[in-house]
């Protein structure tokens, strides 16, 4: 992963006048301009059909746009296929879905597909996925066949692929989606051990109350560009989420009522949990 870096330095990601549309339909994205900053979480917001894959996928180099650049470190991406090579290297996509990304017999073997295929040799190999294994608590179903895992470890294993190509950053498509409560935590937890560690994440969510809590930035998107910002401050604008077709989120009216009631301090952050919520009002 990049090293440290705090947020507000130099976009690491960047999209400049980007068009994109699929086969006969009308363009998804014209005129697309935005910017991923360096470290943390960008949370890409939107409705159902709003975009939000398929802007991860141009950010990661799955789709090629149709007019504009993306650049990385400030250096837009070169066309044909090495461009796009080098851009999914250095930006790794982790699907929604983790059967659309698993395809090898063993976890090990998986994990182990980017690196090997990037031609690394055996030990760096190796040395990268035991790393990425660890990281996310995989080393006991190292060996263990792909298909036979939950859901949710099938998830890891997706992610662990992804973090095994030491990407500058990693885009991540719902990572959420689908797990239980505790497996959501448990998601949450680990994607906090690589922020800690200066990974930059994008991660698409519904979740307007997650990304309040979680995200440092949002874009919101709907066929295009509504808002982007401080996820603070995004998020509690009413107006912003009824053109993005979002419901409120809970987070702003909770912090609202607790300043109005002075149980939260100027400057002071509000709960991002039920229990610190509970122990505030304790
Ligand atoms: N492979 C494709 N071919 C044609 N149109 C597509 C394709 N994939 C997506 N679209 C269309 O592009 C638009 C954006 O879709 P996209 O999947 O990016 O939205 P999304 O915000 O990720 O939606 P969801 O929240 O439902 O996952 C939609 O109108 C969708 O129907």
């Amino acid at each position: 992963m990049t090293p440290a870096t705090a947020t507000g330095t130099a976009p690491v990601l960047a999209v400049r006048d980007l068009e994109f549309g699929y086969a006969d339909a009308p363009p998804v994205f014209r005129g697309l301009e935005l910017e991923v900053p360096t470290g943390g979480v960008l949370a890409v917001l939107g409705p159902n059909g709003g975009g939000k894959t398929t802007l991860l996928r141009l950010l990661a180099g799955s789709l090629a746009p149709k007019r504009g650049r993306v650049l990385v470190d400030g250096e837009p991406v070169r066309p044909g296929r090495r461009g796009a090579a080098d851009l999914r290297r250095r930006v790794q996509l982790v699907f929604q879905d983790p059967d659309d990304q698993l395809f090898s017999a063993s976890v090990r073997q998986d994990v182990s597909f980017g690196p090997v295929n990037q031609g690394l040799d055996r030990r760096e190999a190796a040395e990268r996925v035991d790393g990425a294994l660890a990281a996310l608590g995989l080393e006991g179903l190292a060996d263990r066949p792909v298909h036979l895992l939950s859901y949710g470890q099938r998830k890891r294993v997706a992610l662990a692929g992804a973090l095994a190509m030491r990407p500058s950053v990693l885009v991540l498509d719902e990572p959420t989606a689908g797990l239980d409560p505790m497996g959501v935590e448990a998601m949450l937890e680990t994607l906090d051990g690589l922020r800690a560690g200066g990974a930059t994440l994008v991660v698409s969510t519904h979740d307007v109350d997650l990304a309040y809590r979680w995200a440092e930035r949002v874009a919101l998107i709907d066929h295009g560009l509504l808002a982007e910002g401080a996820a603070r401050r995004v998020l509690a604008d009413r107006d912003l989420l009824s053109a993005a077709r979002l419901r409120p989120a809970w987070g702003p009216a909770v912090e609202r009522t607790l300043r109005k009631a002075g149980l939260l301090a100027e400057g002071e952050e509000p709960p991002s949990t039920p229990e610190e919520l509970a122990a505030l009002l304790r």
